[in-house]
């Protein structure tokens, strides 16, 4: 593909994008398989290019409204090729010449649109905050409640592109050995800083490079995701309730865990994602687990296995703040629900979940939020309710994860700790029901 080619192309894609409500992942999947005759090469540099004018959506927008100029996936791109990329009007204007394959020719008001940008940078004094910031205003005021002072560093930290985190599957193969063959191969992985099963690659790379994803020695785990894993301390032997396990990222951790021993019941609403879960745990040679489907939260499976389970993890459905930076598109898809349903449905599953607590058991309340009202307040209500449960401190809680600041909670963010942004809070059930409870 020559580059003009590439820019036609990524147009196609990001117009995709932009058309629907799926996440980016899906439709880039969706996008290359139905054009496999874009080499892998083609396909990184369109992936950086779309990746790039997505983190850069708002304050694009604000250059074309400013230039009174419609907003369209075109138009992005011509601006961010300008404001960007640096390259001049007659530069562009070259590539967007209508020659097969490539982008059709400008328009007078395209033209008088790069003329408008020559000169300029993406960022301009006249911005509001919640351009400059690339942050939705639903979030502006929690956000910036939250992290205070930090709040633009934290912010500008969800703009830069994020690392690849596998986790090594213990029951297939060693960390060391996982390290070694990626080395081979010549790519730069190292060990993660935090989970001990974890391996960071610098960069987005086509996944067709590691042939651990097919064989299940490795997963796609975002670090912070294998540490809110770890924080459930599931041991072999135990009985298990992942009560929001979706596809299974955290449920797949959890088995490896517990060396395939034990029992792990691998619970949603959602039936096509637990079927990927049952898919994923097959491939990963893990069978102490059972996925069930549940009707909703307060199942009848949940009221007859009552205080059945050693610990309980629920990750739970969130507004998926502490994403944005691996997910750019994320930011400008306010939760389905709205925020006050949602943190009432976080509510209503914990309550339900931790009915399945047995008296000594733990409760791991997870989220893969920023927001304090869907983390630190959601379990500071629950604990109001439930006199029974108490926090347990992480150094209690995980004493072999080192590297982490003793804390009540496991509170990861992009800026601090280069990770995804996650919460979870380890709650554990008194031995003996107290006796008003
Ligand atoms: C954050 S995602 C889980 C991600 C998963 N644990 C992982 O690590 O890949 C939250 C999940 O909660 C599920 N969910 C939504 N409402 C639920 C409910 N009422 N009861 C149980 N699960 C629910 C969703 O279907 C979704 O799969």
């Amino acid at each position: 593909m020559n580059s003009a080619a590439r820019l036609q192309a990524t147009l196609d894609l990001l117009t995709d994008v932009e058309r629907t409500a799926r996440p980016v992942d899906a439709v880039t999947s969706s996008f290359f398989r139905s054009r496999r005759f874009i080499d892998e090469q083609d396909r990184g540099a369109m992936l950086e290019l779309l990746y790039a004018l997505l983190r850069h959506q708002a304050r694009l927008g604000w250059w074309l409204a400013r230039l009174g100029h419609a907003d369209s996936p075109r138009a992005q791109l011509l601006a961010w090729l300008i404001l960007g990329q640096g390259r001049s009007p007659s530069n562009v204007a070259r590539q967007f010449d209508g020659a097969k394959f490539a982008p059709a020719p400008l328009s007078d008001a395209e033209r008088a649109l790069l003329a408008g940008l020559r000169n300029h940078t993406i960022e301009h004094p006249e911005m509001p905050d919640a351009v400059r910031l690339e942050c939705p205003d639903w979030a502006m005021a929690p956000l910036r409640q939250r992290f205070g002072g930090a709040f633009a560093k934290e912010m500008a930290a969800t703009l830069t592109p994020p690392p690849l985190d596998l986790r090594v599957n213990p029951i297939r193969a060693s960390r060391a050995e996982v390290l070694k063959g990626l080395h081979k191969l010549g790519l730069e992985a190292e060990a993660t800083a935090l989970s001990p099963n974890g391996i960071r690659l610098p960069e987005r790379l086509s996944l067709a490079r590691l042939p651990g994803l097919k064989t299940g020695e490795i997963e796609i785990q975002d670090e912070g995701s294998q540490l809110v894993a770890l924080l459930v301390d599931a041991q072999p032997g135990e009985r298990v309730v992942d009560f929001c396990a979706g596809a299974g990222g955290k449920t797949l951790a959890l088995a490896a865990q517990m060396n395939n021993r034990g029992h792990l019941v691998a619970c949603d609403v959602n039936e096509s994602r637990l079927k990927r879960c049952a898919e994923r745990l097959r491939k990963a040679g893990l069978h102490n687990a059972e996925t069930r489907l549940l009707a909703s939260e307060t199942d009848k499976w949940v009221k007859r296995r009552k205080g059945g389970f050693d610990r309980v993890l629920v990750d739970a459905p969130c507004s998926g703040t502490g994403t944005w930076r691996r997910n750019p598109d994320a930011r400008w898809r306010a939760p389905e629900l709205g925020l006050e349903a949602l943190i009432a449905l976080q509510s209503r599953i914990l309550a339900s979940a931790a009915r399945l607590v047995k008296p000594g058991g733990r409760l791991v309340y997870a989220t893969c939020s920023l927001l304090p009202e869907e983390n630190e307040a959601q379990v500071a209500a629950f604990l109001a309710a439930n006199p029974a449960f108490r926090v347990v401190p992480l150094a209690e809680a995980a004493p072999n994860l080192t590297g982490l600041t003793p804390a009540e909670y496991l509170s990861l963010t992009p800026a601090r700790h280069d990770t995804d942004g996650f919460f979870a809070a380890v709650l554990q059930r008194a031995d003996q029901a107290p006796e008003s409870a």
